[in-house]
């Protein structure tokens, strides 16, 4: 049985006008953006993972009142290969894929032993990134592709390993107040040593050298070895505050000796990842001025995490918020194997999302006894000096079953009170979308019947003066097959329902996305 999750997904590359209806602010004017997989099927080949599909973008256009959908393929080499060979032919974290049968025996000897170290793929399906003026998709290789935020097509591809040595890379940056971009990527055994590595990517570049890309003018900030050289931990995201990174080590980890064998051993390298429910999660922070790492050890129970919602600092104390799970169920849940029938009732989580709250002490009482908590800020989170000078972190859970948050970027690393995010219970169904005050532990939601909400974005109105002022906007897919899916603009404080732009094609279920306003697009066009 196809899916909502599995079909393949029609391209509208040509603008469609939606159908409006509400009252849509007249300040909302620019680019709803967003990205994730659309394609699973390719001539008689599957992928196996919902995350390995060919990346899809979609957008919405907000002009004077109106609403314009369109959503293209990416064009990225491994699309490329993949439609002109008519089968699966790039491998992608979740399904190996072997060469091309049509090539003679020495190709295909050569294409064997060159997978041990394999070709990695450029379908950038997770995230939208802005370096200045532009635009890219991406995901967590070294490949990253530019687009253009208007037509969707697809550009340049641009390698972050000629800039940096990483063989891997997030798909959520930060962004400072400059617009610059601060990644962490993974840097696999170069030259005796695994690493994490923290870089930075300016947003312009000087005027006289105005032809060079901003990625040839890319930083290293500093770099976090890792605890094992090869097994270095997955991570999806990190977090920022005014003064410090956060960085989380978890025991969800990439064994390197399996991923060099994979390919012969005919598995995929999902396989190679693995959660070590015995081990510890180590809390990094580096200071980032100073560009060092502080040295106290502080760490928790074991958990995995995908998402970090926001982090902030608070009289000598880092306080940070994270969507965690109690295992790695979250991955394996999205095996299309899994989701192709009956999923709902089949196919459960057995750890939900959950919303924590560590905070961790920083600058604490160097003499303080042992055993004894040295959080000093009202919170029901812990951190208790050990033995070994290492301090044992437990959390305040703020909420449960919330995934895909995001905040008013505004308040990015600054003491927050407001998180949207999609709710979800056990199974793989977004049912509603939830603003939550971390604060008070209040949340508003809004769902109805068959409405699959997608991650929602918060874009404030101009002037705003506080953190909720402005609209929340998610793509809703219908899982009722007469019904139009459609974009839902709510009123950020109220969470009550300004309007929707209905649009009659398939649209599909993604992954993330950002909103450009339109002076950032006539930026652009200058
Ligand atoms: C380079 C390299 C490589 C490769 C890699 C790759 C290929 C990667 C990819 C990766 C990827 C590609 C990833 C992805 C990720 C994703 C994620 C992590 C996501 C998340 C999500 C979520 C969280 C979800 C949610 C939801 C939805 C969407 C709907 C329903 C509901 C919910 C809410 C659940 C290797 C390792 C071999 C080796 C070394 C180097
Ligand atoms: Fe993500």
């Amino acid at each position: 049985m196809e899916t909502i999750f599995s079909r393949n997904k029609e391209e509208h590359p040509e603008p469609i006008k939606a159908e409006v209806q509400g009252q849509l602010p007249t300040w909302l004017q620019g680019v709803l953006l967003r990205n994730g997989p659309g394609m699973h099927t390719i001539g008689d080949t599957k992928y196996n993972h919902w995350f390995d599909g060919l990346a899809l973008l979609h957008s919405f256009t907000f002009k004077n009142g109106e609403v314009y959908y369109r959503s293209k393929y990416l064009r990225s080499d491994t699309y490329n290969c993949n439609i002109e060979a008519n089968r699966i032919v790039v491998s992608e974290f979740g399904t190996m894929a072997y060469p091309d049968p049509c090539k003679n025996i020495f190709a295909k000897a050569f294409s064997y032993l060159s997978h041990t170290i394999p070709e990695f793929t450029d379908n950038c399906l997770i995230n939208i990134m802005k370096t200045g003026d532009d635009y890219y998709a991406t995901s967590e290789t070294n490949f990253i592709r530019k687009i253009d935020p208007q037509t969707l097509e697809t550009l340049e591809k641009v390698d972050y390993s000629k800039y940096v040595a990483v063989n891997l890379a997030t798909s959520h940056p930060h962004y400072d107040s400059a617009g610059n971009i601060l990644n962490m990527g993974t840097s696999i055994v170069d030259k005796g040593r695994t690493k994490y590595v923290l870089f930075k990517i300016p947003s312009s570049v000087p005027e006289k050298e105005k032809k060079k890309s901003c990625f040839k003018q890319l930083e290293v900030v500093c770099s976090i070895p890792s605890r094992s050289l090869l097994q270095p931990s997955y991570y999806h995201s990190f977090g920022i505050t005014e003064n410090y990174i956060v960085f989380i080590e978890q025991p969800f980890k990439l064994d390197i000796v399996k991923l060099a064998t994979a390919y012969i051993r005919g598995v995929n390298w999902a396989s190679c990842l693995s959660f070590h429910k015995e081990d510890k999660t180590w809390f990094h922070f580096v200071d980032r001025k100073t560009k060092k790492e502080v040295s106290t050890k502080f760490y928790t129970d074991a958990l995995v995490l995908y998402h970090h919602i926001n982090a902030y600092e608070e009289d000598g104390h880092v306080v940070f918020d994270i969507v965690a799970y109690r295992d790695n169920s979250l991955y394996d849940m999205f095996y299309l194997k899994k989701l192709d029938k009956d999923f709902e009732e089949n196919n459960r989580l057995t750890s939900i999302p959950t919303c924590k709250r560590f905070v961790v002490p920083l600058q604490h009482d160097k003499d303080a006894e042992l055993g004894s908590n040295l959080v000093k800020l009202p919170t029901s989170a812990t951190a208790v000096k050990e033995k070994d000078g290492s301090i044992y972190c437990q959390p305040e859970i703020l909420c449960e079953g919330i995934e895909l948050p995001r905040v008013n970027y505004d308040y990015n690393g600054k003491k927050y009170k407001y998180v949207y995010a999609t709710e979800v219970q056990w199974s793989p169904v977004p049912t509603k979308i939830a603003k939550l005050n971390v604060q008070t532990k209040e949340v508003l939601h809004w769902g109805e019947e068959h409405c699959w909400p997608s991650e929602p974005i918060f874009v404030p109105s101009p002037d705003a003066r506080e953190e909720d002022e402005g609209v929340v906007l998610t793509c809703v897919v219908v899982s009722e097959p007469n019904k139009a899916p459609f974009l839902l603009i709510l009123d950020a404080k109220t969470f009550k329902e300004l309007g929707r732009a209905t649009v009659n094609v398939e649209m599909h279920l993604d992954l993330h996305g950002m909103f450009i306003q339109q002076k950032d697009l006539e930026a652009k066009m200058e």
